[in-house]
């Protein structure tokens, strides 16, 4: 059998913001406008400061306002709620992003309940939430699962129906969203997690597989079927196999194996994760948007 196709999610993203940017420029014209994006970040974790940094980095490109709120790693609980009250109350500002994990001392859940949902860029509030398992309209998706969906609708021709859909974790953030975007899509969904049974037997059963556990190549080829579309959201740095001392990304999917297997895969890095910072610029403009009174870009909706 032919090797998988490779699903281009960096190619995909760099047109996703291009059209991103067509969007801010028309809001600014229309309605004199310029979408804003306030990033927060709580401490030094150098992980989190990179992808913080190239997040600041894709708003300056397309045009957009960065408000960066980079806060000391002790700030107190009050401290940040106060922060996002401000960032709540301030016009300029259409989304509100709080970089995850947050430290220990202080209440994630606390922390995204206090954003308005409008302003939820990440599509993390449980209004959002809730919006989307209810196929409501105005729902802020959350960026990594929409990414996803809109590579499967690429790779599969917008059909979707009908197909099993097997999403491997049940996280708030990733896996939940995705799971509820797919039956969306009239897939036949099943969502696996550590309790599950026969997890390598799901796995055979699906057309499509997004694996979201943060198990470094936990799947293997012949976990899958053949011909299935794989996205791996996967995002592990590991010691690099020959090169002492240094490291590399690799995804929940064992890709040298699952490429031989796969009808199509998505590659770490270059896959998802770009597609999770282009459509946090697509939630943001959609934000801005909506609160300017101007049509919502399609691909933000569900
Ligand atoms: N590409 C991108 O843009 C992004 C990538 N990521 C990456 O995606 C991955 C998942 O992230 P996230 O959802 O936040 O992770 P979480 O740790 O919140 O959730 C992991 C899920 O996987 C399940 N799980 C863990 N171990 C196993 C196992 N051995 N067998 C079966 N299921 C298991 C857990 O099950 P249980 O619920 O039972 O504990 C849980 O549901 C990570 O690698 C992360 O880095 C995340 C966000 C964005
Ligand atoms: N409030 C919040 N929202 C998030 O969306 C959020 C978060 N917190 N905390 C951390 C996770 C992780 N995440 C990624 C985004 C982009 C890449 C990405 O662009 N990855 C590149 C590689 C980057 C590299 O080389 O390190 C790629 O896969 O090609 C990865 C991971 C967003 N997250
Ligand atoms: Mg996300």
């Amino acid at each position: 059998m032919a090797e998988a196709r490779i699903i281009d999610g960096k190619a995909f993203a760099a047109g996703l913001r291009a059209r991103v940017a067509e969007g801010v420029a028309a809001l600014k014209a229309s309605h004199g406008v310029t979408p804003g994006l306030a990033v927060v970040l709580v401490g030094e974790d150098p992980a989190s400061q990179v992808y913080v940094r190239s997040k600041e980095k894709a708003l300056a490109d397309l045009g957009m306002n960065s408000f960066d709120h980079h806060m000391p790693a002790d700030l107190g609980e009050a401290e940040l709620l106060a922060l996002i009250d401000r960032l709540n109350a301030d016009p300029a500002v259409h989304g509100i992003l709080v970089q995850l994990p947050l430290p220990k001392h202080i209440d994630t859940q606390k922390i995204l309940a206090r954003i308005v949902p409008e302003k939820d860029a990440d599509g993390f509030h449980v209004v959002n939430a809730g919006l989307l398992a209810t196929g409501s309209p105005g729902a802020i998706v959350p960026c990594t699962p929409l990414g996803s969906l809109l590579l499967l609708r690429d790779t599969l021709g917008n059909d979707l129906k009908g197909k099993r859909a097997l999403v491997l974790g049940r996280s708030n953030i990733v896996g939940k969203p995705m799971a509820q975007l797919l039956l969306q899509q009239d897939c036949t969904v099943t969502v696996a997690h550590s309790r599950t049974q026969d997890l390598p037997g799901e796995c055979r059963r699906a057309d499509i597989l997004v694996a979201a556990v943060g198990r470094p190549e936990m799947v293997r080829g012949d976990w899958i079927k053949p011909g299935a579309v794989v996205i791996d959201v996967g995002i592990n740095r590991v010691p690099h196999p020959t090169e002492p001392g240094k490291t590399k990304l690799v995804g929940d999917v064992a890709y040298d194996e699952a490429v031989k297997v796969a009808g199509a895969i998505t590659p770490v890095p270059g896959g998802v994760g770009p597609m999770t910072i282009a459509c946090l610029m697509l939630n943001t403009l959609a934000a801005a948007c909506r609160a300017a009174g101007a049509p919502v870009p399609a691909e933000a909706l569900a």
